[in-house]
């Protein structure tokens, strides 16, 4: 179990993380998501011990590891966690086997026992025939495959993870997903896994924490999140594609009764129908893009400072320049404040 309590960071006057709390059970995938600078790096730097909160705890299992009101933290090597940074970080000096073997040393294992975790490792992550090469004289999946095997050697408890997939290729990135998630599974570890990328998130937590500015927008699963976000931002931000926000007083008048004026309102993507001629219940927005999706397509339109993306089947063939114009729902899915509150 990890249980963060009114964690907060200040560097001066700027507080990076603030006031976050949230709990998983043991063996929990949970991602830290949000766009750059919201504080996801700095949450799992005090995981791992690098940096002393300064306020609120942290606690593994039954043990506060950091206590920044206390003003104390266990030292990163102490708490039974491993990391893995967006940078391998390899020792460019020994190979595969002794980067993995190196952790098992360090904490006094004898010889045989670290043979047979080191075999074991490299097996798990499928890179058994690479054991006696140099960091330079692999690929960069396979870097990421033995940084992976170093973190899991001496069986933490805790799994940290920082952007470890994005310096892949798109194809790898989405194999690797899957093998970590393997990896994550085997162990029986809590794994704690930090991305800007949603799609990342969506399809590896079991807990997602979408963060911005420093605070947690939502916290809950990631069907939660989709099926029901509790802030504007948590909505256009999750999701393939995220949801459609356009204010109230832009519906066409059929579609705008009852609702509040001020409110932002919310339409999926999939409950949206697009054709080139216009209707009473229909939205004009100047076509930018169009693509195939699992046999349906992809549509996008922008107005402004607004964009609308549908997914149909059937969609008007439109080239640059033409006008696509979205078909509205009764209803919208959700309504939300100017501020982002969700409203109803
Ligand atoms: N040592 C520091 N001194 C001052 N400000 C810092 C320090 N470390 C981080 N920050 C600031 O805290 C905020 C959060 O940084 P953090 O690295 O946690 O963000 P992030 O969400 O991981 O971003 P990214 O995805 O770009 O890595 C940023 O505005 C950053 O500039």
């Amino acid at each position: 179990m990890i249980r963060i309590h009114n964690l907060t960071k200040s560097f001066g006057v700027f507080k990076a993380v603030d006031h976050i709390s949230l709990e998983v059970p043991q063996g929990s995938f949970l991602v830290l998501v949000g766009p750059s600078g919201c504080g996801k790096s700095t949450m799992l730097r005090m995981l791992a011990g690098l940096e002393r909160p300064t306020s609120g705890t942290v606690q593994f299992g039954s043990n506060i590891v950091s206590d920044g009101d206390r003003g104390w933290v266990i030292d990163p090597s102490r708490r039974d966690t491993g990391l893995v940074f967006q940078s391998y970080a390899l020792w460019p000096h020994m190979t595969v086997a002794g980067n993995v073997d190196w952790p098992l040393k360090v904490a006094k294992m004898g010889k045989a026992e670290r043979q047979s975790r080191v075999a074991e490792v490299l097996r798990m992550l499928g890179i058994e025939a690479l054991s006696a090469r140099y960091p330079n004289e692999i690929s960069g999946g396979q870097q990421q495959r033995v940084a992976i095997a170093r973190m899991i050697a001496p069986r933490p408890a805790i799994l940290l993870f920082d952007e470890p997939l994005s310096n892949l290729d798109a194809k790898l990135r989405v194999e690797m997903r899957t093998e970590l998630l393997r990896v994550h599974r085997a162990t029986g570890a809590t794994s704690v896994y930090v991305t800007h990328d949603q799609v990342e998130a969506m399809t590896m937590a079991t807990h997602v924490a979408v963060l911005n500015n420093g605070r947690v927008e939502q916290f809950g699963s990631p069907e939660e999140l989709v099926a029901n976000p509790s802030t504007a931002f948590v909505a256009t931000f999750v999701g393939t594609p995220p949801a459609n926000l356009v204010p109230v007083n832009t519906l066409p008048s059929t579609r705008m009764d009852g609702l509040p004026k001020e409110a932002l309102a919310m339409y999926r993507p999939e409950d949206l129908l697009a054709a080139g001629e216009g209707s009473d219940d229909s939205l004009a927005f100047d076509f930018a893009e169009a693509s195939p999706v699992a046999g349906r397509t992809m549509l996008t339109g922008t107005r402004g400072t607004l964009r609308m993306t549908a997914v149909v089947d059937g969609a008007p063939r439109l080239q640059v320049g033409d006008k696509v114009h979205f078909r509205l729902p009764n209803m919208p899915a959700a309504l939300f404040a100017q501020s982002g509150e969700r409203l109803s």
